[in-house]
């Protein structure tokens, strides 16, 4: 049981002080080092000074040649190298505190790459609660004013100040116990209520990461490559700057409001401090006047006085330090938040690469043939997190391993979804998946993820260069440049790779010096040799969603004559609107507002008439004279179509 909760400004500072270590272990003992000096030397020098003068007056009366003058050279030689030194250490401490600080933001944004990208489920990157935690760390918006990294430079210049006052008030207790104590407790007490005002201001702001991510999309589109065609030819800018502003102000205005300590706090602990300087001053000159001090001590607690006023509660550096105490156990705890617990789906520790059997005892390694019988969806609900709908519902489905499925149906009907959860990129609402009975859910992410390889609608240009886009498809092999060879050979990517102007290592991206751009259909055929590489890395099931999409008519019928040797041996999902290649598939569902409706062969489906039949046909209308066909078999009329000119369908898709 907890009787204590520190303030958060505390732990924040804690979880601060804590990563320090973690990110250079010699920096941050420096840094410890640095800070202890220039808190304790600015004490001493204040010290020395007052024995200093306190040791004037004897000095003068002992003549050139007393020990009295002996003692105040010594003590002004003490005074002089305790300042150089104070003098020295200060900028090293900042310019060690800004590298730090440097090195704490790059720590942080890796330690969230690898929290992010470690989930086998994507689902989070749709949850605002992680992406604010991202905002943060990616530095955007309010930009380098709230880089976690500066909270440690303003920590170098803080703690030094904080330790400052309480060495100064350790020096009045000398002087009188009331006011040392007096000291000891009103500094800590001001920083206390400073820092909760601070970290009011910090909560505001983090409160408005929504808005602000709002308002840096729209700024990122004005200033990034994707929108930019779009924005010239429908004159968007103006546009795009009037929401942008209207964004902004919306996000911005709510932390102005809030960003100044609230009045009463301000007054109430400047009020405190005057006040107790006022009393600590009136029994120093009281004190003076009646004799009670001599000259060093005098001197020694004017000056003590003056370093237990220098602490800092109300500068920008306080301020940012409670930005970080918001921010930085937030970021830090994505870990947590982003680890599967025992219960979650894919708990199977990844490093054993484990997966129960059929009868629950664990698989150390799976079998070369994997999936070898069957993947099956049994009563697979799925709808994605905060939609109003389901995008998959009653999904009971089986496809064998070694054959092909072909998902078919009208735009939303959840045939991507349906891919996605093949892929174990989220999991089922209800209902499970299984690969040779073992449930996906228990599958550890790497197991799987190394038997699937996919092809998505929407798959990534990443400017890197040829070869790394795609070794990408199996890093472990990426620098094996036979099969890299292999693979784009079988996308028929290898020409237009091997013809780039530094060929494989060129880089994909006009962004970059000697970088190229692809057009649509290369880039589907690089990403194509993608997912064919991860196939020679040993993945069973290939995934191809519109794998033809942006493919012109002949790359479309070289796919569609090679389609059976592309996928031999490799159970193949296949969702298509092109039914050329669609009839090829050994069997073809019809997915309809999330649920399978119709299910079969191409033959089988033709035959009975319903949805795929009635798509099927008016697509094969728009490529021959005289309207669409109306027998239920239609093979001859689809072979007239472009992408269906070889004779490989001549079966009606029932080779297998
Ligand atoms: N990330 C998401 N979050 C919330 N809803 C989503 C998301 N992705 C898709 N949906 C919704 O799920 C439903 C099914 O979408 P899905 O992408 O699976 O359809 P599809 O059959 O692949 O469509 P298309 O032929 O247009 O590619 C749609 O209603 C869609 O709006």
């Amino acid at each position: 049981m907890t009787f204590f909760r520190p303030p958060e400004a505390v732990t924040g500072l804690l979880a601060l002080l804590r990563l320090l270590p973690r990110v250079s272990r010699p920096k941050a003992a420096l840094g410890v080092l640095g800070v202890l000096l220039s808190s304790v030397l600015p004490v001493a020098v204040g010290v020395a000074t007052g024995a200093l003068i306190g040791a004037i007056p004897a000095a003068v009366r002992g003549g050139a040649y007393s020990p009295h003058r002996r003692t105040l050279l010594a003590l002004l030689v003490v005074v002089g190298a305790l300042v150089m030194l104070d003098r020295i250490v200060s900028p090293l401490l900042r310019t060690l505190a800004e590298t730090l600080g440097r090195q704490v933001d790059r720590y942080l944004q890796e330690r969230v790459m690898a929290a992010v990208g470690r989930p086998a489920t994507v689902a989070h990157l749709e949850d605002s609660e992680v992406l604010a935690r991202l905002r943060v760390v990616r530095g955007l918006g309010t930009a380098d004013s709230d880089r976690p990294g500066l909270a440690v430079e303003a920590m170098a210049a803080v703690l030094p100040s904080w330790l400052r006052a309480l060495g100064a008030a350790a020096v009045l207790l000398a002087f009188h116990p009331a006011v040392g104590l007096l000291w000891l407790v009103v500094w800590p007490a001001v920083v206390h209520v400073m820092q909760r005002e601070y970290l009011r201001v910090g909560q505001v702001g983090f409160g408005q990461s929504d808005a602000l991510r709002r308002a840096e999309y729209l700024r990122d589109l004005a200033i990034t490559a994707p929108a930019a065609k779009e924005i010239r030819i429908w004159g968007m800018l103006d546009w795009l700057l009037g929401r942008y502003r209207s964004a902004w102000r919306a996000a911005v205005e709510p932390i102005w409001r809030q960003r100044r300590p609230r009045r009463g706090a301000v007054l109430g602990t400047t009020g405190t401090i005057v006040a107790v300087n006022a009393l600590s001053y009136g029994l120093l000159v009281w004190a003076a006047v009646r004799g009670d001090l001599g000259l060093a001590a005098l001197a020694v607690y004017t000056q003590a006085l003056g370093m237990a006023n220098s602490y800092t509660a109300f500068d920008d550096h306080n301020a940012i330090l409670s930005f970080a105490a918001v921010t930085v156990p937030k970021v830090l705890d994505l870990d947590d938040r982003l680890t599967p617990g025992p219960d979650a789906a894919g708990a199977v520790p990844e490093a054993a690469e484990a997966a129960p059997d059929a009868a629950g005892k664990p698989v150390r390694a799976l079998p070369a043939e994997f999936p070898a019988r069957r993947i099956r969806a049994e009563g697979v609900r799925f709808r994605y997190p905060g939609a109003a709908e389901d995008a998959l519902r009653d999904l009971d489905l089986t496809i064998d391993a070694g054959k092909s499925l072909a998902v078919v149906g009208e735009n939303g009907a959840g045939k991507t979804s349906l891919v996605k959860l093949v892929c174990g990129l989220y999991r089922p609402t209800a209902g499970r998946i299984s690969v040779d009975g073992h449930d996906l859910a228990d599958l550890g992410p790497a197991v799987w993820r190394s038997r699937v390889s996919a092809l998505f609608q929407d798959f990534t240009r990443y400017h890197l260069s040829a070869a790394d886009n795609v070794g990408m498809g199996a890093p472990e092999l990426a620098t094996d440049r036979a099969r890299l060879r292999a693979a784009a050979e079988r996308a028929g990517a290898l020409p237009l790779i091997e013809g780039l102007p530094r060929g494989w290592d060129t880089i994909l991206s006009p962004e970059y010096a000697g970088g190229v751009d692809l057009s649509g259909g290369q880039w589907q055929r690089v990403a194509m040799a993608r997912a064919f590489f991860a196939v020679e890395a040993g993945a069973r099931v290939l995934i191809l969603d519109e794998p033809t999409a942006a493919l012109d008519v002949r790359a479309e019928a070289e796919l569609y004559e090679r389609f059976l040797d592309l996928t031999a041996g490799l159970t193949t999902i296949l969702v298509s609107h092109r039914f050329s290649t669609v009839r090829l598939a050994d069997r073809i569902i019809v997915l309809h507002r999330g649920a399978v409706v119709e299910d079969g062969t191409h033959s089988e489906l033709m035959a009975l008439d319903g949805r795929y039949a009635t798509m099927f046909r008016l697509q094969a209308a728009r490529f021959v004279d005289g309207g669409p066909p109306t027998g239920p078999d239609q093979r001859p009329v689809l072979l007239s179509a472009p992408g269906a000119t070889s004779g490989a369908g001549e079966s009606g898709g029932e080779h297998a």
